[in-house]
């Protein structure tokens, strides 16, 4: 199975050193996993373009716990995932790094349960320098879940033909032509993604 992760947050909180350290921890967990790696630089758009959602399985947001700022552009990205999540579900864990330097935190451990709860993702509290155990757990909480969603997605895809075909067979025996049941059925079909995200 082949899995795509897409890495975001803002400049320094340290997506790199995570990406890093993950690759090496999961290299036996699944056999082709494609990390993307967003690089915000000072200035930019920090949300993910609709051609990031559109290729991704899952997303990372990370933030340094150090710099309050990157939290709320955590958060902001976070809104954009969720809203795009409305018409495809995608996997999202939100990770706080730089544990090491507890001394410096100004981003408290409940506020990202709280953000956690509120985007519906998983929540971890990480250091890509020290603690490779805790980032290796994160990562493949998040991708049995995703590896679970992407398994499903044909029986989901099944279910939904099977159900037009029903749709479509209740139609002819009430009368009713498919060209006008294919209109009443394009008032609640499910959306690809919009193109709501800025600029990568
Ligand atoms: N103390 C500490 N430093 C870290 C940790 N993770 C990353 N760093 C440091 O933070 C700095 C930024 O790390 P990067 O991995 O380059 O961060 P990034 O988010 O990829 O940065 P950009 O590519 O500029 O967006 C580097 O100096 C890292 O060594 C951590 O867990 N603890």
């Amino acid at each position: 199975m082949s899995l795509r992760v897409v890495v975001l947050g803002a400049e320094n909180v340290g997506k790199s050193d995570l990406i890093y350290k993950s690759s090496i921890k999961q290299e036996d967990y699944v056999t082709d996993i494609e990390i993307l790696d967003s690089c915000a630089k000072k200035n930019t758009s920090i949300a993910p373009g609709d051609n990031v959602i559109t290729w991704t399985d899952a997303f990372i947001v990370v933030y340094d716990i150090c710099v309050h700022s990157s939290f709320e552009q955590a958060i902001k990205i976070l809104d954009i995932i969720n809203k795009a999540r409305a018409s495809v579900y995608c996997p999202a864990l939100l990770l706080g790094n730089k544990t090491d330097l507890e001394h410096r935190r100004t981003v408290g451990v409940e506020e990202g349960h709280q953000a956690a709860l509120e985007y519906n993702c998983q929540y971890y509290e990480v250091s890509a320098a020290e603690d490779f155990v805790t980032i290796s757990i994160a990562f493949q909480a998040l991708l049995r879940e995703t590896k679970i969603i992407q398994q499903n997605k044909p029986l989901l895809k099944r279910r939904k033909s099977s159900l037009v075909n029903v749709s479509k067979k209740l139609g002819a025996m009430f009368g009713k032509k498919d060209s006008e049941m294919d209109r009443k059925r394009s008032t609640c079909d499910v959306a690809g993604p919009k193109t709501i995200f800025e600029k990568a």
